[in-house]
């Protein structure tokens, strides 16, 4: 076996997500965690508890990051990286904070976190940062950590990662396969993505724009891969979906339900919708698309198809090891190569402290402003 690789200065890596129920009885407390002091109206609450409660009360995110943790720590072992992997939620069990207490209780004081969120933008970046600062100002406070013993880094952002992108250009061919041959050539692709307010959308990333930039980045590298591998220029657009907050307040559009009956009227003969905002089959695909969509498309007589997420593609593994071992070499001083798809080029290691703002200024880790 060849030498282990160097993961100095690290000593664990920690899978940060979002969390979900896990039973009827988790679904109000689970979305009182989720959207304490955001605002959101109560009918939408409402509602998306009906999509919980739909499903058994359980979303498929916890099972998919269990699935996630194990193959990425069979994959680390299976290269000779030796570091620990844990796993915690923002909003649900295994509470971040838990976590934290575990694993420096093991006695590991340097952390990398990958995010299961590709992209820049005050939910899926920052709002992360804030869930680690005030996690270790927690056992700062309890004891539990002598302060700023705890350090905590995060892995780049990896929307433009080859282990990313790829699988999801197989996504899209598999699932250009599956619509009956008379339509495939004409279909249109929707790629799709969490839709936000449009002012987190101006101030996402240091020079604000970022994560419609960065989606529309993976939508053309998808499009441009499909088309060498098919012959065909499938037409495609950036759609959103999964829309909360007041109807008074604009977020990203068009919605993929209203995209859909827009490129129905446009004659487009079948649809493959693209959920590239997301790295797994979580409640947005699984409800929002694979259940509201699809009623959508088929009310309106059009051929659909959902192609697959990233989930635990050995590709997309092995690009978190990739990424993991990059960011350990540039800690400790190397230039490591830097893969990245596209024009946009490799995200910085570290946000500026003024990437993604929220409502209020928490602090985020130590480090944070640092410019690399
Ligand atoms: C950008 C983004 C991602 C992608 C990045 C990332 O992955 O982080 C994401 C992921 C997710 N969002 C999720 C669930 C929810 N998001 C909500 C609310 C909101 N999401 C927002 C944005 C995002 N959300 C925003 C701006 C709000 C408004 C309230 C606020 O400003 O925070 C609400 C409240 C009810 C509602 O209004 O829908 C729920 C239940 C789940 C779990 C699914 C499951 O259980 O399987 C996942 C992975
Ligand atoms: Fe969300």
């Amino acid at each position: 076996m060849p030498d282990a690789p160097d993961v100095r200065p690290y000593d664990a890596l920690l899978l940060l997500s979002f969390g979900g129920p896990e039973g009827p009885a988790d679904v109000v407390p689970f979305l009182e965690n989720v959207t304490r002091g955001r605002g959101i109206p109560r009918e939408r609450l409402a509602e998306v508890g009906e999509h919980y409660v739909r499903f058994g009360g359980v979303s498929p995110i916890n099972a998919q990051n269990r699935e996630l943790l194990a193959a990425l720590r069979a994959d680390l072992a299976g290269h000779g990286v030796d570091l620990p992997v844990y796993w915690g939620n923002r909003n649900w069990t295994p509470l971040l904070t838990d976590t934290l207490r575990e694993l420096a209780a093991a006695g590991h004081r340097r952390v990398l976190t990958l995010v299961t969120s590709a992209y820049s933008s005050y939910s899926g970046c920052r709002q992360y940062q804030e869930d680690l600062a005030a996690a270790v100002a927690a056992l700062e406070a309890e004891g539990a950590v002598a302060p700023g013993a705890l350090r905590i880094d995060r892995i780049r952002h990896y929307f433009n990662h080859p282990g990313f992108v790829e699988p999801m250009v197989d996504g899209v061919l598999d699932a250009l396969k599956e619509l009956p041959e008379e339509v495939r050539d004409g279909a249109h692709l929707a790629f799709t993505t969490h839709s936000i307010p449009t002012a987190s959308a101006d101030t996402s990333g240091p020079a604000g724009g970022a994560y419609v930039a960065q989606h529309l980045e993976v939508s053309r590298l998808i499009a441009g891969a499909v088309r060498e591998a098919t012959g065909t220029a499938h037409p495609w657009e950036l759609v959103y979906q999964s829309r909360s907050g007041s109807p008074h307040t604009p977020w990203l559009e068009p919605d993929i339900c209203e995209h859909l009956a827009a490129v129905r009227a446009q004659g487009a003969p079948a649809v493959v919708m693209a959920p590239i905002g997301f790295v797994s089959d979580h409640m947005e695909v699984v409800y929002d698309l694979d259940t509201e969509a699809m009623a959508r498309a088929a009310e309106l007589g059009l051929p659909a198809v959902r192609s697959a997420t990233v989930g635990t593609d050995p590709r997309f593994v092995a690009g978190i090891r990739e990424l993991v071992l990059e960011r350990a070499a540039a800690e400790r001083g190397a230039a490591p190569p830097r893969r990245a798809l596209g024009a946009l080029g490799p995200c910085r290691d570290v946000c500026p402290a003024d990437c993604c703002p929220g409502r209020a200024r928490r602090p985020a880790p130590a480090g944070e402003a640092e410019e690399r």
